[in-house]
Formats: C-alpha cells, sequence, structure tokens
C-alpha cells in the first residue's frame, strides 16, 4: 500500500449517482464527516453541471472526485480538463483508451493549474466487465494482461494514476511502484449485493491488496439510512 498513514475512512469516496439534486446535496451532508469524499459522476453533472457540482460540494467541502471518464481527441480532452479546474476536483476521470497522446494532453491540462491541480486517473477496463465483454470488443486477452498493460501506458504518459478493480490492484501496485495511485470500484461488503459490478472485492480486502482509495456507491446510498451504511463500512476496515 502505497499511503499507510492514511486513516482507512478517509480512503473512501462515495459515489454520489442520482439525478436529484437535494438528494445528492443531503447525501453529501450526511455522509462527508464519515468518508474522506465524495464522487460524482455523468448522471449528476449532465443533470446539474458545475453550478449543481458547487452546490453539493460548497466552499469548503469535503474532496472532490469529478468522474467525467473523458474519451476524445487530446484538444478537446484537454479544453474539458480546463473547463473543470474553477471546480478544483481532487480526482477526474479520462479514458486510457483514447491513447497516449489523449492522456499526456489531459495531464498537462491538469498540470496548468499549478500546485492545486487536480490528479489525473486513467480508467482501464471498467469493474462492469468480464474477459467475455473484452473478447465482444476485440480485446481477445486475459482481463489482467488488459489492466496491466493499460496501466503501464498510462504511467508512461504521466498521467497520476489509474482507476482499477480490486483484482487488478496488487499486479498494478508491482508494475507501476508504490507512488501510482490507484483508485478502485467493484467494492462490495459481504453483505451488498453486487448489481451490474463483475470484478469485486471487499473493502478490506481491496486496502489489504494496495488500494489507495476506494469508490463505494450503491452500497451506502441505496441504503435506507446512508451514513450508519457507511459507517458499518468503516468499522469493517
Ligand atoms: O471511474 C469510476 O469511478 C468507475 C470505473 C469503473 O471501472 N467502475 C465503476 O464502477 N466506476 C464508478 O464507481 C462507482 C461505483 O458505484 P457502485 O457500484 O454503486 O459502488 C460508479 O459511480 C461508477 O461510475
Amino acid at each position: 500500500m502505497s499511503t499507510p498513514s492514511i486513516a482507512p475512512a478517509s480512503r473512501i469516496f462515495c459515489a454520489v449517482d442520482t439525478t436529484d439534486l437535494d438528494t445528492a446535496r443531503d447525501l453529501g451532508r450526511r455522509i462527508a464527516g464519515v468518508v474522506g469524499g465524495i464522487k460524482l459522476g455523468l448522471e449528476f453533472f449532465i443533470a446539474h453541471g458545475p453550478t449543481g457540482i458547487r452546490t453539493v460540494i460548497g466552499e469548503d467541502g469535503p474532496p472532490l472526485f469529478l468522474d467525467l471518464k473523458l474519451h476524445d481527441i487530446p484538444n478537446t480532452v484537454a479544453g474539458g480538463i480546463r473547463a473543470a479546474l474553477p471546480l478544483k476536483p481532487a480526482f477526474l476521470t479520462i479514458h486510457t483508451s483514447g491513447g497516449p497522446a489523449m492522456m499526456r494532453a489531459a495531464a498537462d491540462a491538469a498540470a496548468s493549474a499549478g500546485a492545486d491541480r487536480p490528479k489525473i486517473l486513467a480508467v482501464t477496463v471498467l469493474t462492469s466487465m468480464d474477459a467475455a465483454d473484452l473478447q465482444a470488443v476485440g480485446q481477445s486477452v486475459p482481463v489482467a494482461d488488459q489492466v496491466k498493460r493499460l496501466a503501464l501506458l498510462a504511467k508512461e504518459s504521466e498521467v497520476d494514476g489509474v482507476v482499477c478493480s480490486p483484482a487488478e490492484v496488487a499486479l498494478i501496485r508491482e508494475a507501476c511502484g508504490p507512488d501510482f495511485i490507484l483508485m478502485v470500484p467493484g467494492i462490495r461488503p459481504a453483505w451488498a449485493a453486487a448489481n451490474d459490478q463483475k470484478r469485486v472485492m471487499t473493502p478490506a480486502e481491496a486496502l489489504a491488496a494496495g488500494a489507495d482509495h476506494l469508490v463505494i456507491g450503491r452500497p451506502i446510498t441505496g441504503d435506507a439510512d446512508p451514513e450508519a451504511a457507511a459507517r458499518r463500512i468503516v468499522s469493517e476496515l
């Protein structure tokens, strides 16, 4: 694990996936003190844009993981990153499959923010995909091989880390070193449903494997008492 001094609870980013502004704001307030940060992504951003993000995070709110998974030509991705800088996200996502030039353009655009720059994380193989899904899009290699290849490419392209499933954390840590950030969704406590996630582990297993940060959504947000669910997860770390 590359950042052992950070408290386990603060390693969790709660994925607030909703189009309802009040729900997102309420969830953000209730769980901000329990977990390390809030992830807002496509569903929320398409519905409410930057104004909605500011409403949920506020001036001195929790760290923001802005998960837009950008994937376009380098110039367009760089422009998207620069447009997101005023929101001061701690993390921003792009897709590794956009290739090295796109990833470098994203890293350069983030660097233009100076010391406050967001960390750029590149998505490897989505945690909702398995070997059959990869094969369906023409990638007839084991999932782990493809993830390792994409993670090494991301590192060479000077982004800060990757998004990967817990199943590949150990192999990426070994291949890419202790400072490469591993943001890990596909996290399910033993008592939670997998939903559409295919490559999953429990929070404790993912941290033990070497994850820096865990992304957890529905096991918290789908609970009748999200704050209690978040506390239960923290107690199991
Ligand atoms: O980039 C991501 O955060 C991401 C990548 C990935 O491979 N899999 C994945 O689930 N995610 C995100 O992580 C969150 C997982 O949510 P839950 O499945 O509800 O815990 C969602 O917001 C996804 O968009």
